[in-house]
């Protein structure tokens, strides 16, 4: 359907139940094998249409997190612009686009924020401009985004091989309930990568290829087993998150003191995810460690629906 009236979207930020990193490629990036859980913090991008051809954007925090607004890029760097510049490209659109984009994904935090905005605008733009790719189409040109953001647009729950943008979804029987605790400070997922090479490199390990997924995650999830999925949740990202920002240990040990049934980092860091068993529990440890810690902890749930048009 065509239409010049403003689009919103939604799209899902990430955690990584399992994440397993295999060698540096030559092309800088690394092989990698991931089960990817979308969660119930969204990305919200309102696509405008533009009368003088321009692609523009304005971020805006929708959370009580206190955002690093100024650390997000406004110029063409900017994923949700690079998202709509590619897709007027490949749609030979001469159309122009204003991209305001709400936050509630933590900035520079693990957990796909800003891949989030590049699906959202992905959806967003394909229908303003009646582009009539499908969502498969829309999925495979996102990988030239970023490797988080074909998942973004999918959603629920996939393993993620490649880069991490190679998907095959996957069940969960269960919802599964999480606590979020992010951090004031965000990493930089390259830098998390190289700390990640260099640890293993001093520790003498070589890195075999990450082959697939670690089956009893998946079989943990399918069976809606939430105990046998908090013995096998790990990220091969947390160590180097960690010598980045050792008071992550801390975060970690503390949510796991205060009831949580495991946690751990998400993606390349600084959040941290603890797994309960329901959403009361979830409620109840995020609000003891706000009590005992003063952090900010978020309950969410996933599996959610990937970047999608809102009413
Ligand atoms: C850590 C994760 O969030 C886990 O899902 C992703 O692997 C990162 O995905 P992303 O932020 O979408 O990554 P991109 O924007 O594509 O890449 C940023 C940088 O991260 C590193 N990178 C990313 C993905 C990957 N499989 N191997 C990498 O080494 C590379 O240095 C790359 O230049
Ligand atoms: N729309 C955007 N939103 C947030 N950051 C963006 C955006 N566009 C570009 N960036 C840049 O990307 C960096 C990382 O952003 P993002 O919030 O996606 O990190 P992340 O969640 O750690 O990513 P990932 O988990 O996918 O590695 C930011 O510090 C910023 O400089």
């Amino acid at each position: 359907m065509s239409t010049a009236r403003p689009v919103r979207v939604r799209a899902p930020g990430k955690i990584n139940v399992s994440f397993r990193v295999g060698p540096l490629r030559p092309d800088g990036y690394h092989s990698v094998a991931s089960v990817y859980l979308a969660v119930s913090l969204y990305e919200e991008v309102l696509a405008t249409p533009r009368a003088d051809g321009a692609v523009t954007v304005g971020v805006r925090s929708g959370s009580e997190l206190a955002f690093d607004l100024d650390s997000i890029p406004l110029d063409e760097s900017n994923l949700a612009v690079r998202a709509a510049l590619l897709l007027r490209e490949l749609a030979d659109r001469p159309s122009g686009v204003h991209l305001e984009i709400t936050k509630r994904v933590p900035v520079a935090g693990g957990m796909g924020g800003g891949s989030a905005d590049a699906a959202a605008a992905l959806v967003a733009c394909s229908a303003l401009w009646d582009t009539g790719f499908s969502r498969e189409e829309l999925v495979r040109i996102s990988a030239s985004l970023g490797a988080d953001v074909p998942f973004a647009l999918h959603g629920g729950v996939a393993v993620g091989l490649g880069v991490g943008d190679e998907l095959t979804p996957a069940l969960a029987r269960k919802d599964l309930n999480w606590v979020l605790v992010p951090a004031s400070f965000g990493l930089s997922t390259p830098k998390v990568y190289a700390v990640a090479d260099t640890l293993r490199e001093r520790a003498g390990i070589v890195v075999p290829e990450p082959g697939g997924v670690d089956p009893a995650v998946l079989q943990a999830m399918h069976t809606g087993d939430v105990a046998a999925l908090a013995k096998v949740v790990s990220n091969d990202l947390q160590a180097a998150a960690i010598e980045q920002a050792p008071e992550l240990a801390d975060i970690l040990d503390l949510g796991v003191a205060e009831g949580a049934l495991a946690g751990l980092v998400s993606g390349s860091g600084p959040t941290v995810a603890f797994l309960t068993s329901s959403r009361r529990d979830a409620e109840e440890l995020a609000q003891r460690l706000s009590d005992v810690a003063g952090v900010v902890a978020l309950p969410v749930h996933g599996p959610v629906h990937g970047a999608r048009i809102m009413a």
